[in-house]
């Protein structure tokens, strides 16, 4: 049996992601043509490369159907109910960084902080008669978050791209979303509450918990860990 490694299919994630693998000894590479999702394992025996969307990653792990894989650390906590019940994070990559955020319209001066933005909630349902609408696609991370922070009267609204524009399309009063250099908020006149930090992102690899692990992929999981230099979690 192969042990079975999902990694992002294309884009900076899979470029940088088979530079890491590729500086601990470990060559992957995309076979076929250009468009064909396939790919190759260098280096060490056993290990067959399944080529998956970031955001597929965590479902795939907690299933069972891959037995490590590469994506967002947002992307697991967000995707899976208890993820480090299914999942181990085995190591963190250090790239693909952002961090998921709630922002407000720059204008609203008097709203910099949670309690601001609660304070805000409770006035703009007094006046409108409808929740304050926050757009994300991070629904679990930022319902926890809001929660824990004791925001409550608010309403999610989802967005799965673009999110920033949907302050200026009247669909949203504030957003959830990740960011890395920040242009894309400034650009649509948002600013980051000043205790608004959800989440701090990178690709991490992580090892399902729940696939079954042959002794043969144990054994080749115990010769990867060893090439790169890490220490092979408990099964
Ligand atoms: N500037 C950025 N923009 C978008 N994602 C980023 C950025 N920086 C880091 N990331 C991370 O990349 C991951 C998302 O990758 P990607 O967009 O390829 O996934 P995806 O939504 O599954 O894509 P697709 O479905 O189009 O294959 C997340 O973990 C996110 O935190
Ligand atoms: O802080 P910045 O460097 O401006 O980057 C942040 C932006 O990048 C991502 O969008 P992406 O380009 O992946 O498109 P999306 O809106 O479809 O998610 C993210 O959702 C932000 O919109």
């Amino acid at each position: 049996m192969m042990l079975k490694i999902g990694v992002p299919s294309k884009g900076r994630l899979m470029e940088k992601t088979f530079d890491w693998f590729g500086q601990r000894g470990v060559t992957m590479s995309r076979t076929g043509n250009e468009r064909e999702y396939s790919g190759a394992v260098d280096g060490v025996e056993g290990v067959e490369l399944v080529l998956l969307s970031a955001g597929e990653i965590p479902r795939e792990l907690a299933a069972g159907r891959i037995h490590l894989g590469v994506t967002g650390s947002d992307l697991v906590r967000d995707k899976l109910a208890d993820w480090s019940a299914q999942v181990v994070d085995w190591a963190a990559m250090g790239f693909g960084h952002a961090d998921l955020i709630i922002a407000v319209p720059s204008a609203w001066i008097d709203v910099e902080t949670l309690d601001d933005l609660d304070a805000a909630a409770a006035a703009f349902r007094a006046r409108h008669g409808h929740r304050l609408r926050i757009a994300t696609k991070y629904h679990r991370l930022v319902r926890e978050f809001l929660t824990a922070n004791g925001v409550a009267d608010y309403a999610l609204v989802d967005s799965q791209g673009a999110t920033e524009g949907t302050v200026k399309n009247l669909t949203a009063e504030a957003i959830a979303d990740i960011t890395s250099t920040g242009e894309t908020l400034r650009a649509n006149h948002l600013k980051i509450l000043s205790d608004g930090l959800v989440h701090q992102s990178q690709a991490t690899l992580f090892l399902s918990q729940t696939a079954v692990w042959s002794a043969a992929e144990q054994a080749v999981l115990a010769r990867l860990a060893g090439l790169m230099g890490l220490t092979a979690p408990a099964l």
